[in-house]
């Protein structure tokens, strides 16, 4: 079953339109959702936990109504919000348990949850100091605790590396990573950072300014290309010419040529083997050349172009 699925889904706050005809289905896996600031991804995890209600369209979480079955939705989804909304004055320990009795759990299972959780996330030693001593890194790892604490099947994490320095951004998504491929849950991840999180992502979800811009799997990404990847020690210009000049489609890039393959691959290889030794250079590399998802990306607009609906 789908994790979300949407239908024309559109969400306006008054004169702003957040999201709008956006159709999605989100698959189980670990899946990043990647935009600007104010592409709309806090409004799409708002809308999936049942917090805000749809201006047009449909959306399901685990095939249920977020707002119709808004308790069960909530029961089986973890959620990590983006920004500090953690209790200073309460120790890790007690706030942990407190989230886990909200979500039904008896007392002692409750307790026992929350060290089990705090555990994973790397607090254990700490669960008992007040979170307002903690550090930037530890409060996010509170966050994904209490996500954590009731055993949900889909989690929604919401910008979990905000604010932490390059090796707990690192440690955050491998944490995020094992939570998926150990733990089996789903995970939905936003990032306004594609290259930090398809490392650990199974599939990706661009949006920007409320539409889909791309929705795929990695491995469907990452397919080879109908492209080959010529290097040689030298400058390559002399053999584009000469290529191009027998009909191939030639590009180059920094110091290599994308030659496309089109219909007949062998009679390619066969014209650029015979250019390079016609022209005496050194073939440095020959490979069909895979996609990388930053070049699938590349129209998703930085954060200066963006414009509100
Ligand atoms: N409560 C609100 N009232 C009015 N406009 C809002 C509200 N919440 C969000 N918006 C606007 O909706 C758009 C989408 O915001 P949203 O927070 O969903 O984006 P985002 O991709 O999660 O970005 P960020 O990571 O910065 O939160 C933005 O233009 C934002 O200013």
């Amino acid at each position: 079953m789908a994790l979300i699925e949407t239908d024309s889904l559109e969400k306006r706050y008054d004169t702003v339109t957040a999201l709008a005809d956006l159709t999605v289905t989100i698959e189980p896996g670990v899946v990043g959702l990647v935009g600007v600031n104010g592409a709309g991804k806090s409004t799409l995890i708002k809308l999936a936990l049942g917090l805000l209600e749809p201006t047009g369209g449909r959306i399901t979480v685990l095939g249920l109504d977020p707002i119709a079955d808004g308790e069960t939705v909530r029961a089986r989804v973890g959620y990590m919000p983006e920004h500090d909304c953690l209790p200073p004055d309460q120790i890790a320990a007690e706030f942990v348990t407190h989230m886990a009795r909200v979500s039904g759990l008896p007392a002692a299972r409750a307790r026992e949850r929350a060290s089990e959780t705090l555990r994973h996330v790397g607090l254990y030693e700490e669960r008992y100091r007040r979170i307002g001593g903690y550090s930037t890194g530890m409060k996010q790892r509170v966050k994904l605790a209490q996500a954590l604490v009731h055993d949900p099947e889909l989690l929604l994490l919401d910008e979990p590396t905000n604010g932490l320095d390059p090796e707990g951004r690192r440690a955050m998504l491998d944490l995020v990573h094992r939570i998926g491929s150990e733990f089996g849950i789903s995970v939905v991840v936003c990032s306004h950072l594609l290259g930090e999180i398809e490392r650990i992502c199974t599939s990706l979800v661009a949006i920007d300014a409320g539409r889909l811009l791309r929705s795929a799997t990695l491995s469907a990404m990452t397919q080879h290309s109908d492209l080959l990847m010529v290097e040689t020690d030298e400058d390559p210009a002399g053999l584009a010419e000469l290529l191009t000049g027998q009909g191939l489609q030639v590009r180059t890039e920094k110091r290599a040529l994308m030659v496309r393959m089109g219909e007949n691959p062998d009679e390619t290889y066969d014209l650029i083997r015979d250019g390079v030794a016609d022209l005496d250079l050194s073939l440095h590399r020959l490979e069909r050349h895979r996609h990388q998802v930053a070049d699938l990306f590349r129209d998703l607009p930085t954060e200066a172009s963006h414009v509100n609906a």
